[in-house]
C-alpha cells in the first residue's frame, strides 16, 4: 500500500432545484462568465433557459461558446481561449457531459498560454495558471465534474491525450440527476461502461496491495452501475437510477479509489486511439476492449483478483476452481455490457477494421509499454485490438 495525499476541492450541489445557488457561486470569482456547451441538447431540455435566468438574476455578463464536440478538439479550446482573452473572462461555466467539461478545463488553462493549446496537452508547455471552472453535469460517465483531468483530441494528427493538473479541478459542480433524464439509452450505456472502466482499468485490476475498505467501495461502485444502468435505460426518468449513476460516475474517478493504490489506465490508452482515429464514443470503445483485455491478461499470477471480482460482484460460486470463476466473471461482464446494456460487441460492428492497428498500438504505447496489471507491449496491444474484431 502506498502513502497518499487525498484532497478533492470541488464543492458539489447534488439534486434538483439547486441552481438558485449558481449566481452566488459564480460571483465569488468575478462578473464575466463564459458559458460553454455542446450541440444544443441543453436548449432542448430547457436547461439553457434556467441557467440564463440565474445568470441574469445575479447580474453577470455572459459570453458563450457552443458547439463543443464529443471527443473535444484542441481547435475548439483555442476558440474558447481567444474569447477568454478578448473578453477578460473571470470564470467559466461548463454545461454538459465530459466533453464540454474537459474542453472548458483546458480553455481555462490555455487562457494563460500564448501558443497552441495542444502544447499543454502534450506537455510541451506547462500549465501555470487557470481560470476557475464551474460545471453543470448532464451525463453520468467521466467523473470530470469532480476531478482534475481533461481529455482532448487533435484530429489533424489523430491523437487524443489526457492531461491531469490540480489547476483543472472544478471549483463547484451542480449534479442534478433530472438533467440526465434525456440521455439516450445508447449514451446511458456508454456512460455506464465508462464508469465501470474507471474502476476496473484504473484501480481494481492493479498489482499494488489495496486497502480493503477502498476495494469494497470499488466493488460497490461496480454493483451500483450493474444494478441501475439497465433501470435507467428502461425508465429514463427513474430518479433513483439516475442519481445512483451520477454519484457513481463522480466517485469512480475523483481520486478516492486511488488512495493507497496505483493509477494505470491501459484500456483508456487503447481506447483513446480508437476515438482519435475513428471518433467513436469513448464508453463504447472501452466496453468492446475491456473483456478482451481481461481475457488477454488473465493468468495464474493475477487469477486471485479476477476470482475476487467474480465472487464479490457477480456472486459466482466460490467453490469452483479459481480459473473457472475468473472466466465466468469475464463472461458475466460481457453479458452485462453487450446484452443487458445492448452495446455493440466488436470493432467490426462499428466499422473498424485492422488497417490502423499497428500505428494505433504504437501510439498507445507512446514509445514504451502500457503499464498496468500486466505491462503491454505494442504487439500485445495489437493482439488485443484483433481480439475485438
Ligand atoms: N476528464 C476525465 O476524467 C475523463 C474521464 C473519462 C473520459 N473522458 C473524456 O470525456 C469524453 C466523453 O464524455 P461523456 O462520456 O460525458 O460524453 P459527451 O460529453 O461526449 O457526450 C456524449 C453525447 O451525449 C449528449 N448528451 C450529454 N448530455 C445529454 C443530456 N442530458 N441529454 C441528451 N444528450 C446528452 C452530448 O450532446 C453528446 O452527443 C471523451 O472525450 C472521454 O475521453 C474524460
Amino acid at each position: 500500500m502506498y502513502n497518499f495525499v487525498f484532497q478533492n476541492t470541488t464543492k458539489v450541489y447534488f439534486g434538483p432545484n439547486q441552481l438558485s445557488h449558481l449566481g452566488e457561486e459564480l460571483k465569488q470569482f468575478g462578473k464575466r462568465v463564459l458559458l460553454t456547451y455542446g450541440g444544443g441538447t441543453i436548449k432542448k431540455i430547457g436547461l439553457y433557459d434556467k441557467v440564463m435566468d440565474e445568470l441574469k438574476k445575479a447580474d453577470l455578463t455572459v459570453f458563450e461558446l457552443s458547439g463543443i464536440e464529443p471527443n473535444p478538439r484542441h481547435t475548439t479550446v483555442n476558440k474558447g481561449r481567444d474569447i477568454c482573452k478578448k473578453e477578460k473572462i473571470d470564470v467559466l461555466l461548463a454545461v454538459g457531459g465530459g466533453s464540454t467539461i474537459d474542453c472548458t478545463k483546458l480553455i481555462a488553462a490555455a487562457t494563460f498560454y500564448d501558443g497552441d493549446s495542444w502544447d499543454l496537452v502534450t506537455h510541451k508547455a506547462p500549465v501555470t495558471k487557470a481560470l476557475p471552472v464551474c460545471t453543470i453535469l448532464t451525463l453520468a460517465a467521466t467523473g470530470s465534474e469532480m476531478n482534475s483531468g481533461a481529455v482532448i483530441s487533435n484530429i489533424q494528427t489523430n491523437e487524443k491525450y489526457g492531461l491531469i493538473h490540480p489547476l483543472l479541478q472544478p471549483k463547484v459542480s451542480f449534479l442534478d440527476p433530472t438533467n440526465t433524464y434525456s440521455v439516450s439509452a445508447y449514451q446511458t450505456a456508454c456512460g455506464s461502461a465508462d464508469i465501470l472502466s474507471h474502476v476496473f482499468d484504473v484501480f481494481y485490476f492493479n498489482k499494488a496491495e489495496k486497502m480493503d475498505m477502498v476495494e469494497r467501495v470499488m466493488e460497490d461502485v461496480i454493483k451500483t452501475v450493474i444494478k441501475y444502468a439497465p433501470i435507467a435505460i428502461k425508465e429514463p426518468t427513474n430518479y433513483q437510477a439516475r442519481a445512483n449513476l451520477m454519484w457513481a460516475s463522480s466517485w469512480a474517478l475523483n481520486g478516492f479509489l486511488q488512495t493507497g493504490g496505483e493509477f494505470h489506465a491501459p484500456c483508456h490508452a487503447m481506447e483513446h486511439e480508437l476515438s482519435a482515429f475513428y471518433d467513436i464514443t469513448h464508453g463504447l470503445g472501452l466496453a468492446i476492449l475491456t473483456p478482451r483485455w481481461m481475457e488477454y491478461i488473465l493468468d495464474e499470477s493475477n487469477v486471485s483478483q479476477f476470482k475476487k471480482f467474480g465472487i464479490n460482484v457477480f456472486g459466482i460460486d466460490p467453490k469452483l476452481p479459481d480459473m473457472e470463476i475468473a472466466r465466468k466473471a469475464i463472461s458475466s461482464l460481457s453479458d452485462f455490457l453487450f446484452n443487458k446494456l445492448g452495446l455493440k460487441s466488436t470493432l467490426s460492428e462499428v466499422g473498424i477494421d485492422d488497417k490502423n492497428f499497428k500505428i494505433m498500438a504504437h501510439k498507445a504505447c507512446r514509445g514504451g509499454v502500457l503499464s498496468g496489471y500486466k505491462p503491454l507491449t505494442e504487439e500485445d496491444v495489437e493482439k488485443i485490438y484483433r481480439m475485438c474484431l
